[in-house]
């Protein structure tokens, strides 16, 4: 008899977002579901067999808002933050996916004279927190044929809509390869409950300067999907991480 697969909490943003995840999970998990719960505060979560998909909102605060809520109601070896994503040029093309090593609050911290400080370097809370299984994640993803990038994903209350505010991300994060706007609300949330945490999204835009009409949410959709079809779900289970 196979062991049982660990228990997942994906969080997304949108409802969008988590039906991609769920038929993705479906494909990976026949005979699994969906079925739905609801969470005290309203919240619609789908479990597929171990995987449980919550749609939390956009941001960081509804993200960890969310997030809490269901930690509180079960027990998980790992969360995901999963969704769609700009990614930074060339590292992360439009429709690949990205695999967070670190999950970054990018501008969580004060304008100074000498420049941008983050919290940590003004001497109160944290940035950054480091995944688990990125690297096993990655390369599942890869050898199916998914274009991955793999490095820090930076998470941000506003989406970056000019080639300076990019570049100055880049200059203060290098190798950072996509940003989006829940993980690090995600990750606070998990590091709360010492749940190892993950950030998986597919690129729907390059971040730079807006151009609503070269967004190619669809693709990104599809990918996502294809991501989460593709996860070793075997191999995700519970171990310590999380560094400040
Ligand atoms: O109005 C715009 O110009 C614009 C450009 C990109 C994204 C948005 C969103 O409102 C999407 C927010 C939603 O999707 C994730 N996301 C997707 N692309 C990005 C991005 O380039 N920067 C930040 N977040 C992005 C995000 O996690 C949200 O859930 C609007």
């Amino acid at each position: 008899m196979s062991a049982p697969l660990p228990r997942l909490l994906v969080v997304t943003a949108v409802a969008p977002e988590a039906a991609a995840v769920l038929r993705g999970v479906q494909t990976a998990i026949p005979h699994s579901g969906p079925v739905p719960h609801e969470l005290p505060g309203g919240y619609a979560l789908e479990r597929c067999g171990p995987v449980d998909v919550l749609a939390a909102g956009v941001g960081p605060a509804a993200a960890a808002a969310g997030t809490a809520t269901a930690l509180t109601l079960a027990e998980y070896d790992l969360v995901v933050s999963a969704g769609i994503a700009g990614g930074f040029a060339p590292l992360a093309p439009l429709g690949c996916a990205v695999v967070a090593e670190l999950i970054v609050a990018a501008d969580l911290g004060a304008e100074t004279p000498e420049g941008f400080a983050t919290v940590t370097e003004l001497g109160f809370g944290r940035v950054r927190h480091r995944t688990a299984h990125s690297a096993p994640v990655a390369a599942a993803l890869r050898a199916a044929g998914l274009p991955t990038a793999v490095g820090p994903v930076l998470t941000v209350s506003t989406v970056t809509g000019s080639a300076a505010r990019a570049a100055e991300l880049t200059g203060r994060h290098p190798g950072a390869v996509a940003e989006a706007m829940e993980g690090f609300g995600v990750a606070e949330a998990a590091a709360a409950h010492g749940v190892p945490v993950l950030e998986l999204r597919t690129v729907s835009n390059a971040v730079g300067p807006r151009d609503r009409a070269a967004w190619r949410i669809g693709e990104a959709f599809a990918a996502l999907e294809r991501a989460f079809a593709l996860l070793p779900y075997d191999r995700l289970h519970h171990r310590a991480q999380h560094e400040g």
